[in-house]
C-alpha cells in the first residue's frame, strides 16, 4: 500500500498541499482527481522522491521511501524521457541496461499489444503512439506500484481504449496503480478508488463500486458535487 500521510509542500510562500492524506492500496486502481495546479503531479513527484515535502510522511508497504523500495515502484510521466534520436529498439535496451527489473519479455508483450514499431524513431512518433511507448517503459519494469501521470492526455479514442484494455489486462493485475487524469467519463470503470483534491486538500476520497452502490453516483456525479458547490 502507497500511504500518503499529512502531506505538505511549499514551493516558496505558496502553499500547495496542507495535509494531504490518502491510501493507494495494491491490486486497485486509485485516481487523483483535480483541477490544474491541484497538486496531483506534485503529489506523484513526491512518492518518488523526485521533489521533497515540506514536511509528513510517504509509505510504501510500511517502509519510508528511499531508495531500498524505488525498485518496487515505476513512475511513467506525462512525456517520454528517451532521447528523440534513439528507435525505440534502442530505447528498450536503454531501458534495459538501467534499471534491474527490466522484464524484457513483458515489454515485448507490450510492443505487440500496443502495435509499436521497433525500428521507429522515438521523435517521429505521433503524441498517442508516443503516450503508448511510454507505458511500455514504465509498465515493463517489474514493480509492486506503477504511477502514471496523465496517461490518456491527447491521446484519440481508439488509443485510449487500448490503453484501457491494459488497465483490465494481466499486465496490471496484482500491481498497484496510481494515476491522474482529466479524462474520467470514459475511464470511470477502470478506477476502483478516487481521491478529490482541491486547494491542498483532499475534498473526498471513496471507493467507486460502494458509491455507486451506495448512492448511486458515478466518479463524474460526485466530481461535480464537490467542485461546483
Ligand atoms: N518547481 C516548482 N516551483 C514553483 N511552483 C511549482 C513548481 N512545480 C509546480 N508548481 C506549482 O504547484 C502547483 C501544483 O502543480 P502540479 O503540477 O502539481 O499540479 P497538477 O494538479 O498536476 O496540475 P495539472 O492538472 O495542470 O497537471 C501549480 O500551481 C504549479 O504552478
Amino acid at each position: 500500500m502507497i500511504e500518503v500521510i499529512e502531506a505538505r509542500k511549499r514551493y516558496w510562500r505558496r502553499t500547495i498541499l496542507q495535509g494531504v492524506s490518502f491510501k493507494a492500496e495494491k491490486g486497485a486502481v486509485t485516481c487523483l482527481i483535480g483541477l490544474n495546479g491541484a497538486g496531483k503531479s506534485t503529489l506523484m513527484k513526491a512518492i518518488m522522491g523526485l521533489t521533497p515535502l515540506t514536511s509528513g510522511r510517504i509509505l510504501i508497504d510500511g517502509h519510508p521511501i528511499g531508495p531500498a523500495v524505488y525498485e518496487r515502484v515505476s513512475f511513467i510521466p506525462d512525456h517520454l524521457t528517451l532521447p528523440p534520436s534513439m528507435k525505440l529498439w534502442e530505447g528498450l535496451r536503454f531501458m534495459a541496461d538501467f534499471y534491474a527489473n527490466w522484464n524484457g519479455e513483458k515489454a515485448a508483450e507490450l510492443m505487440k499489444f500496443f502495435r509499436l514499431s521497433a525500428t521507429d524513431r522515438i521523435g517521429n512518433l505521433s503524441k498517442g503512439t508516443a503516450a503508448k511507448f511510454n507505458l511500455v517503459t514504465g509498465l515493463a519494469l517489474d514493480s509492486d506500484y506503477v504511477l502514471m501521470d496523465e496517461p490518456f492526455s491527447g491521446i484519440d479514442m481508439f488509443s485510449r481504449e487500448m490503453i484501457a484494455d491494459v488497465f483490465a489486462s494481466d499486465l496490471i493485475e496484482g500491481r498497484g496503480v496510481l494515476l491522474t487524469t482529466h479524462e474520467i467519463g470514459e475511464m470511470e470503470h477502470l478506477i476502483d478508488q478516487a481521491v478529490l483534491l482541491a486547494d491542498g486538500v483532499v475534498l473526498r476520497d471513496f471507493k467507486c463500486e460502494a458509491m455507486r452502490d451506495a448512492e448511486g453516483k458515478s466518479v463524474v456525479d460526485v466530481m461535480r458535487e464537490a467542485y461546483l458547490a
